[in-house]
């Protein structure tokens, strides 16, 4: 800091100097007219500029000094070359403008730096990685390309109309001032007519084009970004909040689509209709042009500066109304819990204090833009008000025709439109491709587990390994769900995984399903790292029902064919017969297309338990793993299921239960505890050893 008020203060004494002696030297040695003086007053500064800059690279300097620089030698000309323009009369920088000067440009860049800081300096490396992105969205784009094309031809002829209007509409009061001739006013108002309904046709195709490349875009951008977000490991979806992964598949893609479709359109548009109407203007007055044009930088500041709180607010309103909409989805989905415990008032009372943040941030907000439109209205007004004045002057002098100051009137207010466009269009593409940042990190985002395997195999026996295996969950890295783990699960064999809650039974089936990947070890089916295996391959020969089985909406018949395609009604009911889920399936209503409901909410637990094991027996898997299955099926049905289990011999299966009967029946029995293998061997042989088995029997088992 103290290192850039001393090299400020060095600049500013260099500059005294060197004006000086220009002044001296250039501008006052020469006997010349007002305009060569003038001349010589932007070559003085020109100079000022290069060696001042010579001397801030000499001292190293890394800091925004040369944002300063600019203004301050640049300033004094602009300024002369103003006044001389409008007013007429010549006044060259001297001694007190240039002190004024120092004042000017000083107070213009601190208060530049306050309300736009450079956050740790990396401005260029956003802007080079915003254009990095934006060039990958504009290639996402190619599909669409030929219906950008046409867009944009439209576009440039819709601007291209449009431009003109304004200008037959001051013809119009001209010819109307005058003893005009009949025709002449036709001839005008036919072009006006023409140029108004060219502009409409082509802004409707124009924009009708346009909606089409974004809603197609839109419509791949998900649908890959949906593909990318399946196919991640589990890990990433428990370490990833479920809204921010709803927010990147609606809000980002569609904001990524406008970046590109959308403000790229009203940049064009703008920027063309910018540069003719200046054209237009300047053939019309340039110099009512140059004092129009004084606006500009206060617009632009106003504009900023509004879009810096506006942009502010507005993120936060989003936020307060997800949370809002969180804790009525919340109340909604667990409305049994909340009718059960008679919380009704409170989950309102919750939902209220939501909404009224929501409300305050938006009353915020709104205050913000009336405050911004105010001041932009008495800034338009007081340039409306010069222009008039100074338009006066200018028609009295014979330089310009009423008609002409119209239609420079009318360019006016829309260029001053544009102007404030082209300035929140650049904000809101950052914005825009900041969200495209986002998606494309998913996009590219690897699965850290990988699904590259080949292998398959015809004569798949079922020998499973766990082999020394360690494991902590990615959310908690410092806590071993297992350790060292070893057991061996052999083919047409029965191994049931007991042992108290928290002991890792669920963990070692997650990683047999390659939900996660070990830290150490590995497991191997028939000799083989699970890895090497092809994924679908893997998958039907491994199947599992989970505790909390999952339905998804759609029939009975889509549940139990789930992922498998095309499957005959008979092969659906014979799982569904295995797994004792036919009768009560027959009684429903539409039998086999009966719908489940949103997460099989049309059925009871019981019901939802035995179509998931028809959904895993269809597939005839060599390795079957049941966790806590039997726990909400009756005694009859779990009666049909083990005796279906019994009937299938080459089958390996894993079950995890509390039911001394289920367990009793398995050919090996395997106590786990603190993630290691405690204890194990058959129900007779871990009794007879009255080992942990034995003394936690009671406690382990719902039954004895
Ligand atoms: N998704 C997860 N993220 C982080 N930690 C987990 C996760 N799932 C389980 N754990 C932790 O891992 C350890 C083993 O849990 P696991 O579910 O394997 O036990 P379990 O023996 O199956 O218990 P239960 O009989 O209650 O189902 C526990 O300490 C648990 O808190």
């Amino acid at each position: 800091m103290r290192r850039n008020i001393y090299l400020f203060l060095l600049s500013v004494c260099v500059d005294l100097v060197v004006f000086h002696v220009l002044e001296y030297w250039l501008l006052w040695n020469f006997d010349q007219n007002s305009q060569s003086k003038l001349l010589c007053q932007w070559v003085a500064s020109g100079v000022r500029w290069l060696i001042l800059n010579g001397v801030l690279n000499i001292a190293r300097d890394h800091s925004k000094l040369k944002h300063w620089l600019i203004s301050h030698c640049m300033l004094g000309p602009i300024f002369c070359t103003g006044r001389n323009v409008l007013l007429g009369n010549f006044l060259l920088e001297g001694s007190w403008l240039w002190c004024l000067n120092v004042l000017a440009s000083t107070s213009a860049w601190l208060l530049w730096e306050w309300l736009w800081p450079d956050k740790n300096g990396n401005s260029k490396d956003t802007t080079q990685t915003a254009r990095v992105l934006f060039k990958r969205v504009i290639r996402m784009y190619r599909p669409d390309y030929l219906l950008l094309l046409g867009a944009f031809i439209f576009l440039s002829l819709a601007v291209f109309c449009e431009m003109f209007i304004p200008f037959y509409t001051g013809q119009v009061i001209d010819i109307l001032k005058s003893h005009y001739q009949w025709n002449d006013f036709l001839t005008a108002i036919l072009f006006m007519g023409l140029f108004s309904l060219g502009g409409s046709i082509s802004s409707g195709c124009r924009g009708g084009l346009f909606m089409c490349a974004v809603n197609s875009f839109t419509c791949r951008v998900k649908l890959k970004l949906f593909g990318a977000l399946v196919s991640q490991d589990i890990a990433f979806f428990e370490t990833t909040k479920r809204g921010d992964l709803t927010s990147r598949l609606s809000t980002d893609t569609n904001l990524m689509a406008r970046a590109v479709a959308l403000n790229v359109n009203v940049l064009l548009r703008t920027f063309i209709k910018t540069l003719g109407m200046l054209s237009l203007m300047l053939s019309l007055s340039w110099k009512l042009t140059l004092l129009m044009l004084m606006e500009t930088p206060l617009t632009g500041l106003l504009q900023n500066i509004y879009d810096t709180f506006y942009q502010k607010l507005s993120k936060e309103v989003q936020d307060s109304i997800a949370r809002a909409n969180d804790a009525a989805e919340e109340a909604v989905s667990g409305i049994r819990t909340v009718r059960g415990f008679k919380t009704e008032k409170r989950e309102s009372w919750l939902y209220e204090n939501r909404l009224m943040d929501t409300h305050k941030l938006k009353t915020q907000r709104d205050t913000v833009r009336a405050v911004y439109l105010l001041v932009r209205r008495i800034v338009e007004l007081g340039m409306k008000v010069a222009m008039l004045y100074y338009g006066r002057l200018i028609i009295q002098s014979g330089q310009m025709s009423t008609g002409n100051l119209v239609s420079f009137i009318l360019y006016q207010s829309d260029l001053a439109d544009n102007i404030r466009t082209l300035i929140y269009i650049f904000g809101d593409m950052l914005n825009c491709v900041g969200a495209a940042g986002k998606v494309f990190e998913y996009l590219d985002r690897m699965p850290e587990i990988s699904t590259e395997g080949t292998m398959q195999s015809d004569f798949l026996k079922g020998h499973v390994q766990f082999q020394n295996l360690t494991f902590s969950y990615p959310t908690r890295h410092d806590q071993k769900a297992l350790k060292g783990f070893s057991l061996e699960l052999k083919p047409g064999q029965m191994t049931a995984l007991v042992g108290a809650s928290g002991g890792g039974k669920s963990t070692c089936v997650s990683l047999l399903e390659r939900f996660y990947q070990a830290q150490e070890g590995e497991i191997l089916l028939d000799g083989h790292p699970l890895q090497n295996y092809e994924h679908k391959y893997l998958h039907r020969k491994i199947a599992m029902v989970g505790q909390e089985p999952v339905l998804f909406s759609g029939s009975v018949k889509d549940n139990i064919a789930y992922g498998l395609g095309e499957c005959s009604l008979q092969r659906i009911q014979e799982a569904a017969r295995k797994a004792n889920a036919h009768g009560f399936i027959s009684q429903l209503e539409k039998q086999y297309d009966s719908d489940v409901g949103e997460r099989g909410g049309l059925l009871s637990g019981g019901q939802k338990q035995r179509i998931a094991i028809a959904r895993a027996l269809i597939r005839e898997p060599q390795v079957l793993i049941l966790d806590e299955v039997t726990s909400c099926l009756d005694t009859e049905s779990e009666q049909m299921v083990q005796e279906t289990l019994a009937s299938c011999p080459n089958q390996t299966l894993l079950v995890i239960a509390h039911r001394l009967k289920t367990i009793e029946k398995a050919n090996q029995i395997v106590v786990v505890d603190n993630g290691t293998v405690i204890e194990k061997g058959t129900h007779k042989e871990l009794m007879e050893k009255q080992g942990t088995y034995y003394r936690l029997k009671e406690r382990l088992f719902t039954e004895s």
